[in-house]
């Protein structure tokens, strides 16, 4: 019996063995409402998909394997995850960003088109605003990506809108600020050893499975001289997408929505944060700016709260790094 009979219908997520994605798999899960997953493993952990969720091994460029997906399992709408992520990599090899960001979302939302799939929540970037001048960064801020990833996926979104407008294809773009922390039940969490994202470095430092932290930059135009970001739990980020989902499912507009609390810390902060919860020193260094990095990233963050009624649980640095490391200490060293 294929899946495609069971009563309700499953959202297709793409990437769901990734970060956020197996984060969002877990939430879903938790709401009881089925999903499937595609996923490459080629950054992602097959461990980190719930056992629930069926997890199909394949690349989401392959059209076919998309509409097998789809007829087989009844899917009605797509979670959108699967990409490439790092943005000095994207500089270095900026085709190879355009097609998995940007032509394998092609090949997706044109599956979605042929087979008559309305719905869809797109991972998009802050990275999409560049180094706005202004912060709070609100929805309306004239995108201007500063690097091939941003524009990749600011590519996406604009695909989405134009589909939308002659296909029916409703879609709610999700902004991401800095997500970070880890699932509060330690079922899953950041798992790449390479990855580049502040409160992992941080965590990874702290416990010695890095040599330090090294800080970029402490002669910003900012309070301290470091950067300051907005940074977001990746569970209630997870909480955002099952809203989206329930949005578009209800016949909800479009959206662009960022994520983000509105309000943002420096990287001393999180280095201090860090270091009250868990009693330890971080071993850090003070080192050069790191090219690109916009001084202030912090979101307007209204709109999602008034359109989808998202209302975060974790807005507190000391709770995102504390998951973090929780995480952190978890993994193998
Ligand atoms: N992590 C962040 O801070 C952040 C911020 C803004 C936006 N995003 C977006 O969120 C999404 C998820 O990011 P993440 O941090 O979970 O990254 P991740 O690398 O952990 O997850 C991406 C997942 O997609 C899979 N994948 C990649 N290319 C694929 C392909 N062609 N076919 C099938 N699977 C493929 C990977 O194996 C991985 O499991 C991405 O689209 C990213 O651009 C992330
Ligand atoms: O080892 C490190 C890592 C980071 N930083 C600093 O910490 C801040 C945050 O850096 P991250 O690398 O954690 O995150 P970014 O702000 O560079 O970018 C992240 O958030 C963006 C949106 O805000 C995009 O979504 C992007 O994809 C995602 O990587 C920056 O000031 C950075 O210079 C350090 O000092 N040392």
């Amino acid at each position: 019996m294929s899946d495609a009979t069971a009563a309700s219908p499953r959202v297709l997520v793409t990437g769901g063995a990734g970060y956020i994605g197996s984060h969002v798999l877990h939430a879903l899960t938790d709401a009881g409402l089925p999903a499937v997953t595609i996923d490459n493993l080629s950054t992602g952990r097959r461990a980190a998909v719930p056992d629930t969720v069926p997890l199909v091994e394949g690349d989401i460029g392959s059209a076919d394997l998309l509409e097998r997906v789809i007829r087989e399992h009844g899917v009605d709408a797509v979670m959108h995850f699967a990409g490439s992520i790092v943005v000095p990599e994207s500089v270095e090899k900026p085709l190879a960003y355009y097609r998995n960001n940007t032509a394998n979302s092609l090949t997706l939302l044109d599956t979605c088109r042929r087979l008559g799939i309305g719905n869809l929540v797109f991972s998009s970037t802050a990275a999409v605003y560049g180094a706005p001048t202004r912060v709070p960064i609100d929805e309306d801020t004239p995108p201007a990506p500063i690097n091939p990833y941003g524009a990749s996926k600011l590519m996406t979104e604009q695909m989405l809108r134009d589909a939308g407008a002659a296909h029916g294809l409703r879609s709610v773009i999700l902004r991401y600020f800095n997500v970070a922390g880890a699932d509060p039940a330690g079922r899953t969490g950041q798992a790449t050893p390479t990855a580049t994202h502040l409160i992992k470095v941080a965590c990874q430092a702290l416990l010695g499975r890095r040599p330090a932290l090294s800080i970029f930059g402490t002669d910003y135009d900012t309070p301290d001289g470091t950067c300051i970001r907005d940074y977001i739990h990746v569970s209630d980020l997870a909480d955002a997408h099952v809203l989206a989902l329930l949005h578009l499912r209800r016949g909800g507009e479009s959206l662009t929505l960022n994520c983000g609390y509105g309000h943002g810390a420096s990287v001393h902060e999180v280095v201090r944060t860090l270091e009250e919860v868990s009693g330890e020193p971080v071993p850090a260094t003070l080192a050069p700016r790191r090219p690109g990095d916009p001084p202030q990233l912090v979101a307007a963050a209204d709109r999602i709260r008034e359109r989808l009624g998202w209302v975060p649980k974790r807005d507190r640095l000391d709770v995102i790094v504390r998951d973090a490391l929780a995480w952190e200490r978890s993994l193998a060293p």
